[in-house]
């Protein structure tokens, strides 16, 4: 690699592909280099015979402004299409699935789950997280005033168990008490109204961003060294560039790892951040399996406790719009399973066992399984967390090396766009285009 770009991004995640094209725009010269073999990172449409496999990033809603504007800006808006049964949910109690709607203010204040000091303890706890405005629907920091204690605070057990069972543990791979209040709050003005996914797979909006850039995979860098006039990036097999500006789009323990002379306030974000995982199965089925809680038709089933025999399933969500014909269900294994100790073939035959359990419609229905193992999956925003990324933003050396990822903004897709959106902007600025 003899080239000496303005610019070389570490990571062809949605997070560095974003940068790389905002950089792009103002006349930069930019390369991004990615260890595999395709863009995209987390997100990966995998499209086999008659069935979409969704590898991650794959839902948004209506306050994803930055992804909206990508899609409109590469001719997708009409892609993203709304969800059957949107956030609509069946939670196991008692062995019986309560409905509840997940995705809106009122829907914890009607479900049948929690009783009335419960549903006081939430009016009380999101009430003046309702109605703080964040300025920036990507950006936790703009949250950061909740950020003194954890998402289970002041609520009721059964309150912080529902909000586990929803929007928490079963989207975030931790429980509400070790999540920031801030994770909370911002959720509680993005996760509303319509739940969306991309028609064909979310993949199309990577390929789209990825387009015209200089993307070198199979590139693993393996160190970053300031220097006076610029960044030298070492590449694994002895090859190295040399870039004035270097921006690491990577997860947190792999920019750790990379820049370990970061100012302070930077190492302690990065080597302090964490990425939970999920383990899941997608089903395939001769017929599709629709769901219901109370008579009514829901997206997705969560369980919150081991009552299932297996004792390994979290939750089903219904993919059947992803299949041509049949059915399809995505079966997520539960935290406490320690599905990581699994092997593929176990994991699989054990949430299956579980689905037949709960679903006796299922037996001798199941075509085809696919096992799915992701860590990171999305970053751990622990209490405390969102304030020192705010101060990590102010200490990093403008120009020179930034930062991109979903844990330098929000843990979505959303906050990893904004996240490249911010990097580029800094250091933009600085190279003064
Ligand atoms: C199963 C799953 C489901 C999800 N569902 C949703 C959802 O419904 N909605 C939502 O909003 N979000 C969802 N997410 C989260 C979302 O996918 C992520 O927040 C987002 O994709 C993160 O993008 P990123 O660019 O920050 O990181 P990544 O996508 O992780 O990109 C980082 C890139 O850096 C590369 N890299 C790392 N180290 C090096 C190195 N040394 N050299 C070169 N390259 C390197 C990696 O290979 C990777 O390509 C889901 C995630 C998963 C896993």
């Amino acid at each position: 690699m003899d080239d000496t770009p303005d610019v070389a991004v570490v990571g062809a995640g949605i997070a560095g592909l974003t940068a790389a094209r905002e950089l792009r725009r103002r006349g930069l010269d930019v390369v991004v280099l990615e260890r595999d073999d395709h863009s995209g990172g987390r997100i990966r449409s995998e499209h086999r015979p008659g069935v979409l496999l969704e590898h991650g990033g794959i839902f948004h809603t209506h306050a994803y402004t930055s992804m909206r504007r990508l899609l409109a800006e590469h001719g997708l808006a009409e892609a993203a299409r709304p969800t059957a049964t949107g956030f609509h949910a069946g939670v196991l109690r008692d062995g019986v699935f309560r409905h509840a709607d997940l995705g809106s203010v009122t829907g914890p204040l009607l479900t049948r789950l929690l009783g009335v000091r419960d549903k006081a303890s939430l009016l009380r706890v999101a009430g003046p997280m309702l109605l703080a405005r964040p300025a920036d629907l990507g950006d936790l920091t703009s949250m950061r005033r909740f950020d003194t204690r954890s998402a289970a605070a002041g609520l009721s057990a059964a309150t912080a168990g529902y909000l586990t069972a929803g929007p928490h543990e079963f989207l975030w791979g931790v429980p509400s008490t070790e999540l920031s209040a801030a994770v909370f709050a911002l959720q509680l003005h993005v996760f509303t109204g319509e739940l969306r996914e991309v028609s064909g797979g979310i993949g199309r909006l990577v390929a789209a961003v990825a387009g015209g850039t200089d993307v070198r995979h199979g590139t693993v860098v393996s160190a970053i060294r300031p220097e006076p006039d610029g960044v030298r990036v070492e590449v694994e097999g002895g090859d190295a560039l040399r870039a004035r500006s270097v921006v690491l789009a990577c997860p947190a323990d792999a920019a750790a790892g990379l820049w370990p002379d970061a100012p302070a306030p930077v190492r302690a974000h990065v080597r302090a951040m964490d990425h939970s995982r999920i383990d899941y199965v997608y089903l395939r089925t001769r017929r599709p399996v629709e769901l219901h809680a109370e008579g009514r038709p829901v997206g997705m089933e969560v369980i919150t406790s081991p009552e299932v025999g297996g004792r390994t399933i979290g939750g089903i969500y219904g993919a059947n719009a992803w299949v041509d014909d049949g059915g399809m269900l995505l079966v997520t294994a539960a935290r406490a399973a320690r599905a990581e100790d699994l092997g593929d073939d176990e994991l699989a035959d054990r949430l299956q066992a579980d689905v037949e359990k709960l679903h006796p419609e299922v037996v001798g229905e199941v075509t085809d399984r696919v096992v799915m193992r992701h860590q990171p999956y999305t970053p751990t925003f622990r209490p405390g967390s969102v304030r020192r990324l705010a101060e990590v933003r102010r200490h990093l050396p403008a120009g020179r090396v930034d930062l991109a990822g979903d844990h330098m903004s929000a843990p979505w897709v959303e906050g990893a766009i904004r996240s490249g959106e911010h990097a580029a902007a800094r250091v933009g600025a600085a190279l003064r285009r």
